[in-house]
């Protein structure tokens, strides 16, 4: 896959709802941009608000990794990613790397909402 996308957007299970209603909230700034998503978080995300967003593999399937490579590569420079504290993954490895990819890329990251809105902002004025 060789595209690029402005902002990815991620939620485990737990963070889904939050994600969902953090994008809700914000539709009118995200519709210009181009978004992609691992595949159930997309796929919720265009359910609940018809936003068009690309949608990769699920993340336990290689989602996170494929955004991985997006980074790695330069397709991908603002990352929201809505974590579980609260829950084990069977793929934290992938979430592990993921996060490290981002940091040593320097891509703008967001864990939760309040982080989220800043990179929104910084989206925003570029
Ligand atoms: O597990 C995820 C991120 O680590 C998210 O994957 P889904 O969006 O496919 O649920």
């Amino acid at each position: 896959m060789d595209n690029r996308a402005d902002l990815a957007l991620v939620a485990h299970d737990g963070k889904k709802d939050d994600l969902i209603a953090w994008v809700e909230n914000r539709i009118d700034r995200l519709r210009p941009l181009s978004l992609i998503a691992t595949g159930t978080t997309g796929a919720r995300i265009h359910a609940a608000t018809g936003l068009e967003v690309g949608r990769l593999l699920s993340g336990p399937l290689g989602g996170d990794a494929q955004l991985g490579a997006m980074i790695s590569e330069g397709r991908l420079k603002n990352l929201i990613f809505f974590i579980d504290p609260l829950s084990a993954l069977p793929h934290d490895v992938d979430v592990k790397s993921l996060l490290r990819l981002a940091i040593l890329y320097d891509v703008r990251l967001a864990v939760n909402s309040k982080s989220a809105d800043a990179v929104l902002a910084a989206l925003a004025a570029e």
